[in-house]
């Protein structure tokens, strides 16, 4: 698909600021595009892209949510039925870290966040190290949901790791829940179908509103009876919205046109990774598809040095990492590599000591 230059080119804070496409938005105006009711359930708009979703993923049936952290947050919920009770996840999840603290005021739950013995993924021996029985010892909050992250900080979960944990999962009669903001770039860095991910979770919630370039919007996926328990949730938090369909309308028209440019995305990441290399650079994580974490713990490299020069090379530029998406530019990418060099090249003259933990996201309130 040919490029065409957006208010996004430069931007590399994050993959949610990928803008609709002018088919994305058309297909919001679009005379087929219904105005029924969503609440009511009467929006045919919407009911397709919940169903082409559920399909896509082979599950029984999709919940469209207007965010991610709804999305989440309403699984969990509907998974957890009596506190005390508590969930299991990396402790770089973004429903532990990045959602307002949403499991503790809608759920009542507790979270034992677990940080992998290999640094990369957790593994079912993390889990298992990490779980707590709900043997009735009435000190504790016992798990009654597994949370995976795939990709987290865009690294891809081994299949066979997801395998151990969901056949765990059943022997210890634990939901499981999938956070796929973009599952989407692991399908297509791993050519892994989504439908195989899918099968071995009870719910996974499904961004498309980063990197796909839908202006708003996530599908939540599982069986029937979960997701009517989950618009419940859903509606109970302000969730309900009413013609749904000019925003799904646009959701399904960026899974169609935008997915197969995630790959792009990915190979500007695969290139910075080389720059980085080339530069002896380190990297905080490995780079599995469209994140690339630079070390600046390690490099002594200032982030809001990183930021401002940013700015002198007109690219947006926010913590220690470089989100790329689809629209950004081969010019930018560039630019970014120049920011990056010279931010790298004044930490040899001033090293730059980070103290505490490096926060990634900074939203001006
Ligand atoms: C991994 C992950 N899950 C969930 C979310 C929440 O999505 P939203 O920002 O739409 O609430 C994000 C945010 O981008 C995310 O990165
Ligand atoms: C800001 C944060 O919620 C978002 N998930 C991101 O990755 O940019």
């Amino acid at each position: 698909m040919p490029f065409t230059k957006t208010r996004a080119h430069n931007e590399f804070r994050s993959d949610t600021f990928t803008v609709p496409t002018p088919s994305v938005l058309a297909a919001g105006m679009a005379s087929t595009t219904t105005l029924g009711d969503a609440v009511y359930n009467e929006d045919q708009t919407t009911l397709a892209l919940e169903a082409k979703v559920a399909a896509i993923t082979g599950k029984e049936s999709g919940l469209f949510a207007v965010s991610g952290t709804l999305s989440n947050q309403i699984a969990i919920r509907t998974h957890l039925l009596q506190p005390p009770h508590s969930v299991l996840c990396d402790h770089r999840s973004h429903i532990y870290i990045d959602e307002a603290g949403g499991l503790a005021t809608l759920s009542q739950a507790m979270v034992s966040p677990v940080r992998p013995t290999n640094g990369i993924y957790v593994t079912l021996e993390d889990l298992i190290e990490n779980y707590i029985p709900d043997h009735g010892d009435i000190h504790l909050a016992p798990t009654k949901v597994v949370s995976l992250e795939n990709t987290c900080n865009g690294i891809v979960m081994p299949l066979d790791e997801i395998k151990r944990i969901s056949a765990w999962c059943k022997e210890e009669g634990l939901k499981l829940h999938l956070d796929g903001a973009r599952l989407w770039n692991a399908h297509v860095a791993t050519g892994i179908s989504m439908r195989e991910y899918c099968s071995y979770f009870d719910s996974i919630s499904l961004c498309l509103s980063k990197s796909l370039g839908a202006p708003v919007g996530s599908v939540l996926v599982g069986t029937k009876q979960f997701t009517c328990k989950a618009n419940h949730f859903k509606k109970q938090n302000g969730g309900g919205i009413r013609q749904s369909g000019i925003l799904t309308a646009m959701a399904s028209v960026a899974i169609d046109e935008n997915l197969p440019q995630l790959a792009v995305a990915q190979a500007y990441a695969k290139d910075m990774e080389r720059f980085l290399e080339q530069h002896q650079i380190a990297l905080e994580w490995p780079v599995h598809t469209n994140f690339v974490f630079i070390d600046t713990k390690k490099m002594k490299m200032s982030t809001d040095l990183l930021e401002e020069l940013g700015k002198k090379y007109d690219v947006n530029l926010m913590g220690n990492r470089i989100a790329f998406h689809f629209q950004n530019s081969p010019e930018a990418v560039e630019n970014v590599k120049k920011a990056v060099l010279e931010c790298y090249q004044d930490s040899l003259t001033n090293p730059y000591d980070v103290r505490g933990a490096l926060r990634t996201y900074k939203i001006d309130n």
